[in-house]
């Protein structure tokens, strides 16, 4: 095990960022999440999809940022996330990894891009990386995609799994359930256990019980990040639309609103509108003569 003096984590210590507040800060990499990890600190990750919203989340410290194929619901409309295609998703990682300057940013594979096989898995990592710019790839699935992780990492690529929940396959589960009760809970941890032996280098757990991310927490060396799992898994993700309140209706029990985003940005828009109608907008300061 590392010791704490030998890293040179960005976002490792609290108290040392705020002594050092100007201090130029390193691109965020896998050990030290690890090392994080290892400390028992938690770490919070955010969805991105685009540049002002990677700048802002960069510059907040979150030191992961995922491209999420959650695109397909959060930016282009869709119910579900099995339509966005990888050229909808790239040109979103690109502008992410533009923009963050030390969050790792991590581009998820959407629907139909590595389940085929395990050739078409690299092969989509490799596009991700090297045409995204991306840090590093997501995929969900367990014991099954063991073989595909192994072969992206063997091509150098750092994987992040994804099991539990998985919205991919969101009709063979039967919709938004919680994984893992009872019995299941062996189908659980025999997929972590698998994702993390394959080479992956973090784990999500969506939509698990808290006793099994707690166990699973304990189990894997790597850091687990929960989403609706519960307060002991080693990370947090959420949607960052959901975390902001931008995205308006009933929302998943896992979410909590730190912002009114909805609010604020509606706001402005009516009161740009009615200065418009009523001829306040523009004014002589924004006007050239
Ligand atoms: N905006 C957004 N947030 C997300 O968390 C998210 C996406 N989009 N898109 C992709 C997936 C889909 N996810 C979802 C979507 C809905 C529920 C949901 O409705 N859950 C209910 C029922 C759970 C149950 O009781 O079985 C809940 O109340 O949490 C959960 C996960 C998570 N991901
Ligand atoms: C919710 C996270 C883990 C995700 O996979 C996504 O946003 O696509
Ligand atoms: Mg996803």
């Amino acid at each position: 095990m590392t010791s704490a003096a030998e890293v040179s984590a960005p976002y490792g210590s609290g108290a040392a960022a705020q002594a050092t507040p100007t201090a130029p800060r390193k691109r965020v990499r896998i050990h030290h999440l690890q090392d994080l990890k290892d400390r028992g600190e938690p770490w919070p990750m955010l969805t991105a999809y685009d540049m002002y919203t990677a700048e802002l989340f960069d510059e907040a410290g979150i030191p992961v940022l995922l491209v999420g194929d959650s695109a397909a619901n959060n930016v282009y409309g869709h119910e579900t996330s099995l339509p966005v295609t990888v050229d909808e998703l790239l040109p979103l990682v690109r502008s992410v990894t533009r923009a963050a300057r030390h969050s790792l940013v991590v581009a998820d594979l959407p629907f139909g891009s590595y389940q085929v096989s395990v050739e078409q898995a690299v092969t989509t990592a490799v596009r991700f990386m090297k045409e995204g710019l991306a840090h590093a790839v997501k995929l969900e699935g367990g014991r099954r995609f063991a073989p595909h992780i192994e072969a992206i990492v063997a091509a150098g690529i750092p994987v992040m799994a994804h099991i539990g929940f998985t919205p991919q396959s969101e009709h063979q589960l039967g919709g938004y359930r919680v994984q893992g009760r009872d019995a299941a809970a062996d189908a659980v941890r025999a997929d972590a256990a698998a994702v993390q032996e394959a080479g992956a280098f973090a784990v999500v757990l969506e939509m698990v019980t808290a006793e099994v991310a707690k166990q699973v927490t304990h189990e894997l060396r790597i850091p687990t990040i929960g989403i609706g799992a519960g307060p002991d898994c080693d990370a947090q993700v959420l949607v960052w639309q959901d975390m902001a309140g931008l995205r308006r209706g009933r929302a998943p029990k896992f979410v909590k609103r730190y912002a009114d985003l909805a609010g604020v940005l509606g706001g402005a828009a009516t009161a740009f509108a009615d200065e418009v109608r009523n001829r306040q907008f523009p004014g002589p300061e924004h006007s050239f003569h």
